[in-house]
């Protein structure tokens, strides 16, 4: 069974002051695209980097995820520590899935700009940061995941399908 990540970093949610909404969208718009069976493996913490590096780890190595999709964390903030955690746990970074998604949120929020949100290989797994505000989840996602299926062919992982209708996704023709 394919199996994709979500992880919510947010200290508020991990500590029952807000509802998970952010993770909810990532699932449900993951359950909209991809006609392939896979399971979420779902984990809501606090933004403590050692925490999340850990859980990034557990679902890349022992869950075997393909894809761990994180959200919040990326500002600013003292306590916003996703990126760093990302490179802590990742052999390759992609800076192009971050610039694109930025590029992308300044059509809606100038301030855009104060996300550090980034992505990196992992072995097998692609770990990719969004924004915390539950708008950013499908504006951002959205952009980039024509090109997510086949960087997970590139690192050896499962071949995910989608619906055209709903998710066009572009794989080079050999
Ligand atoms: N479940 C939610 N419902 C409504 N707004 C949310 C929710 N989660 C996040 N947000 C909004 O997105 C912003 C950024 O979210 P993020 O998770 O990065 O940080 P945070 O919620 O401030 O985290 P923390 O609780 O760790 O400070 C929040 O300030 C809030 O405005
Ligand atoms: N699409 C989109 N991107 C966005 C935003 C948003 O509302 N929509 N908010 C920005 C703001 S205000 C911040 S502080 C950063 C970091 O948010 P995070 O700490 O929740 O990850 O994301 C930015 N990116």
């Amino acid at each position: 069974m394919i199996k994709i990540g979500i992880i919510n970093v947010s200290d508020r949610a991990s500590a029952g002051v807000y509802e998970d909404i952010p993770g909810k969208a990532v699932v449900s718009l993951l359950t909209e695209w991809l006609t392939c069976s896979w399971e979420p493996v779902y984990r809501v913490i606090p933004d403590e980097q050692d925490q999340l590096e850990a859980t990034m780890i557990e679902l890349a190595d022992a869950e075997g995820c393909c894809l761990v999709v994180t959200t919040g964390g990326t500002g600013p903030a003292l306590r916003d520590v996703t990126p760093e955690a990302t490179k802590a746990v990742c052999q390759k970074m992609m800076p192009g899935f971050g610039e694109l998604m930025r590029q992308e949120s300044l059509k809606y929020v100038p301030t855009a700009i104060l996300s550090r949100q980034t992505a990196g290989i992992r072995n097998q797994t692609l770990i990719l940061n969004l924004p915390g505000k539950p708008t950013a989840i499908g504006q951002c996602l959205s952009v980039v995941f024509p090109a997510i299926p086949y960087c997970i062919d590139l690192i050896g992982g499962p071949f995910l399908t989608t619906d055209v209708e709903k998710m066009k996704v572009f794989r080079p023709k050999s």
